[in-house]
Parts: structure tokens; sequence; C-alpha cells
């Protein structure tokens, strides 16, 4: 799914009332009708109603909510405030439609004693500020904020929560945003959503069809994208009857060291449930019984070193390679990795230690083959590429890495974003907060490493590899509970996972 920024969903409701065509009143009406909708199905109907109108459609889109509302009986005061301008446009007539309805209580708020007490049982919704929010909150809009958030209620916040940005909050004024328990928004995820640190203000939140026309999202171009099942799906390639292990490619995985073996086999078998062919683990010697009473399927290359990664195996039989899990950062394991790069291999991804070793050495970014994956966490990509004040400003720099060194990378988290060289990103939808715990990042390089053995292009590889995971760990979820999930619950659920894609 194509994400946009607010400006250019302004253009694409245009577009629709264009080509469809639909007035903007009759737009607005759908999706108003979506909110309340949504509300009917889901609130205590005993509850009394909030809702807040502001000076814009976004208050346009209250108004109509609150008429909706009425129909079914609900208990609702609209509070609008008025900053002494007349209103425009639809809202208007909202305003008047409400009027001639007389079912709801109309109040507006025009000085900061206006504004009302809110019981802790009641529901708060948001219809101050939307998409056209054009600075921070402050004065009257700011005091409401307050008062809202203070009052204990459950917000539900229209399209987006008033005060938010839909893009960069850097500059934002954070006591003057709502702090949502549910936004529901229009069509599109507002980019905003899928930072963490906006998680207090957005809430859960759930995106509502209001039929904007598919030519218009079609003709608006855009880098950010949301990954999809749809999406994921159409990639993967079904295997032919007359295809044999040589078929689904020869992987290497360059993982583990004395203490850290774990890695090598959550890795190891990862890759093995994700379709290769076949796998060589490269393990220093210690490892050797490790890996082979573990994972059976997998061949082994053993490292000359005791303890860790140390010389670089002939790698001209593998058809992608995998490095980084538990690798430690020992000075022999460094300038293997060193080697490795300089012998240029065509499809590698690279994770954990190797990215820390990468950012110690970070005249060795050059030697980065052109489509490398590089998988780091937040705080690994800080390490590569330097401090960010927030996610959005971390995209920034994601971006011009990936353009910079001609890399893949996926900063990994909740909605993990991926980023192209071509200056394309990607937003993962799957995954819960149960995945947070050891080895979930090397099952993560197994799966993809498994995918690009298997010839999916290093891009496809990569968005379908973090696709699977997060459903693996959705599945995994759904019969265990986020808080006993562990990395190899994951690996155990992706061939279900591969199944719902299929
Ligand atoms: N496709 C859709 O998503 C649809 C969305 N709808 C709803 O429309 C809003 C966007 O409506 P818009 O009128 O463009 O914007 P807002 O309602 O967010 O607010 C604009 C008004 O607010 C004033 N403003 C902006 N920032 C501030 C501020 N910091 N302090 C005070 N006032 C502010 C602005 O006034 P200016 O004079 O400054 O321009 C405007 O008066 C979207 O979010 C959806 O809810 C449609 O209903 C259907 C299609
Ligand atoms: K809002």
């Amino acid at each position: 799914m194509k994400l946009f920024t607010c400006k250019q969903i302004a253009g694409i409701d245009q577009l629709t009332m264009k080509l469809e065509p639909v007035l903007s009143i009759d737009l607005m009406e759908r999706a108003s009708f979506q909110i309340a909708d949504w509300v009917i199905k889901n609130i205590n109907h005993d509850w009394q109603i909030y809702l807040f109108a502001g000076p814009g459609n976004n208050g346009g889109d209250a108004l109509a909510v609150a008429r909706m509302l009425a129909w079914s009986n609900l208990k609702c005061t609209v509070y609008r405030i008025d900053f002494g301008r007349e209103l425009k446009g639809d809202p208007v007539i909202n305003w008047q439609r409400l009027e001639e309805q007389n079912q709801v209580i109309l109040r507006k708020i025009d000085s900061e004693d206006s504004i009302p007490e809110i019981p802790v049982d009641a529901i708060v919704i948001d219809g101050l500020f939307g998409s056209g929010l054009n600075k921070p909150l402050d004065g009257l809009a700011k005091e409401i904020v307050k008062q809202i958030n203070r009052s204990g209620a459950t917000i539900i916040s229209i399209d987006i929560p008033s005060g938010l940005f839909g893009e960069d909050n850097s500059k934002n004024d954070l006591s003057a945003i709502i702090k949502a328990d549910h936004t529901l928004t229009f069509q599109f995820p507002k980019l905003s959503f899928l930072f963490p640190e906006n998680c207090e203000f957005v809430g859960d939140w759930t995106v509502l069809p209001i039929g904007l026309h598919p030519n218009a999202i079609e003709q608006t171009e855009t880098p950010y994208h949301f990954l999809t099942k749809k999406f994921i799906s159409g990639k993967i390639k079904p295997r032919e009857k007359f295809s044999h292990k040589g078929t689904f490619g020869h992987a290497l995985l360059i993982a583990g060291s004395y203490g850290k073996m774990g890695a090598s086999v959550l890795a190891s078998q990862a890759c093995l449930r994700s379709g290769v062919g076949l796998l060589t683990s490269h393990v220093p010697q210690s490892g050797y019984e490790i890996i082979q009473n573990s994972v059976p399927e997998a061949m082994t290359s053993i490292d000359p070193s005791e303890t860790v990664f140390s010389e670089v195996p002939d790698i001209s039989r593998y058809s992608a390679i995998g490095i980084g899990p538990g690798l430690d950062k020992k000075q022999e394991t460094q300038q293997a990795l060193k080697a490795l790069l300089q012998a240029k291999p065509s499809k590698l991804v690279i994770d954990a230690d190797a990215l820390n070793i990468l950012s110690e050495n970070q005249d060795w970014y050059d030697l980065l083959p052109e489509n490398a994956i590089l998988t780091p966490h937040p705080k690994e990509f800080e390490r590569l590429a330097g401090a960010s004040f927030n996610s959005f400003e971390r995209l920034q720099k994601q971006l011009q890495f990936s353009a910079k060194y001609k890399v893949i990378v996926v900063c990994k988290g909740a909605h993990s974003c991926i980023t192209l060289p071509d200056g394309k990103v990607f937003f993962n939808s799957t995954g819960n907060p149960g995945m947070a715990t050891g080895g979930s990042g090397d099952v993560l390089t197994g799966i993809i490493l498994g995918l690009l053995a298997q010839n999916y292009s290093a891009e496809d590889a990569t968005l379908i590899g973090v696709y699977l995971h997060g459903m693996a760990g959705d599945l995994a979820a759904t019969e265990i509970g986020e808080y006993s999930l562990i990395a190899g619950d994951l690996i155990s659920h992706l061939g279900k996972a591969f199944l719902q894609l299929e």
C-alpha cells in the first residue's frame, strides 16, 4: 500500500472529487459515516460522548459524526472551538444540519472558562485538527488538548490525533498533542503513526477506507509504502515439480563464536525453514558438535580458530552469504570480515556483530557490495550512521546511507523500516512486542539469507523476509501469547506463515 504525506492526501481528495465525481460534502459524509459506524460498534452506548470540533474539515467530520450517533440515540454534546472567525465551507453545512436535527447539545468554546470538565467514564471524539494542521497548537487549542488528556476519558481521534503532524514532529510541542486511545484514520496510515515515539499519541490505529479514487492513488507518486499480505504473496515463487535441492541455492552462514553458538543455530534453522536447497554453517571449532547436533540438515565449514570466525572459506560455491549473528568483535574476526568484503560476494546479508565491526571501521563502508542487506536495530544503526533526534530524522539518515553506499537497510523494530538505494521506503505491517526477545534478529538474518540463496532479488528477499518474520511472530503469539514467545517459536511458525502467503 502506498503511503502519502498529508499534503498529497489533500490532493488525492481533490482528484477523487473530480474523477468520481463526488461533492466534498458527500465525501465528508462518507468519511464521517465510517467513523460513526466504528464508534457505534465499539463503545458502551450508556456513556456520554463529548465531541470536539475544530475550525476545519476535521471539525466538519466531528459535526457529521455527532448527527449520525444521534440517529442511534447516543448521548452527544458537541463543543465547537470558536476563534471568533466565521466557519467556512462544509463544516457550516454540517453545523446547520445538526441545528436542524436538534438532538445534540451544541456548545461553543471561546475562552478557557468554557472548556468543559470531562468525566472519566466519557468518550471523547477528537475532531479539533486533522491533516490541515499548519503549526504546533498553542493558546486556547492547546488548553483544550491538555484538558482532554487530563480527563482520563477514552479518546477517539478522527483521522489524526489533534496537534500531531502527519510526518515530521521534530519541532512540535509534545504537550499540545491529543493522546488518543484509538485513532480512526482515513484510507492510509499517516507516516508519523509508524514511528515509536508517537505511539503515546496515536494509540491503536485503524484505517477506514473512504473510497478515494484508485486512479488518483495510482497517479500520485510516493517513496513510502506499507507492506501488505497481497503485495508479499504476489512475490512468492511457486516450487516447480521438477525442481531439486540445487534449484534452491546454497547458502553460507557465518555466525556464532564460543558462548554464542545459539545465534548460529537459530539463524541456520530459520534459513532452512525458508526453503533454501542447501545450507553450510561456518563455525569455529568449538561450535562443530553444537551445530551438527542442533541442525543436522546443515553442512558445516570449520574455522581454524577454536573460538571465533577468523578465516573466510572459499565462497565461490555459495549463492548467498549471511554474516554476523553471535560473531563477537575479536581482532581476527574483524580482519576476516574485511577479507570477506574484499572478496565482493554478490549476495550478502550483514547483521549484529558484523555491523558493529563495520561501525568501528567506517572506512570499510566503501567495500560493501552493491545491494548488500544490512539489518541493524536502532542502536546498531546509530553506531553505523550517528545519533538521531527522533525516528523521522533517523529515516532521513537511513535513506542517505542506503543511497550513498547503494545498500538495503532494515532498521528493525515495530514497523521495521526498509530503505532501498533508489530512495524507496517500506514499513512492515506484521509483528508484535513478543518478538522483542534475544535471537529474534538472528532468525530474520536466516530467513533473508535463505530467500537470497533461492535467487530472490535482494529487494524481494528483504521485503518477504521481514514480512514473514513478523507474520510468524503473530501466528506464534496467537497460540502462546506475547510473554512466552521466544525466537525458536518464530522458526516453528514459519511454515504456517508461508502457507498463509500461498
Ligand atoms: N481524504 C480524507 O482524508 C478526507 C479528510 N477529511 C477530513 O479533513 C481533514 C483535513 O481538513 P482541513 O480543513 O484541511 O484541515 P483541519 O481540519 O486539520 O484544520 C484546518 C483548519 O485549522 C486551522 N489551523 C491549522 N493549524 C492550526 C493551529 N496550529 N492553530 C490554530 N488553527 C490551526 C486552519 O486555519 P488557517 O487559517 O491557519 O489555515 C484551518 O482552519 C482531515 O484530517 C479529515 O478529518 C474530509 O472530511 C473527507 C476526506
Ligand atoms: K483529530
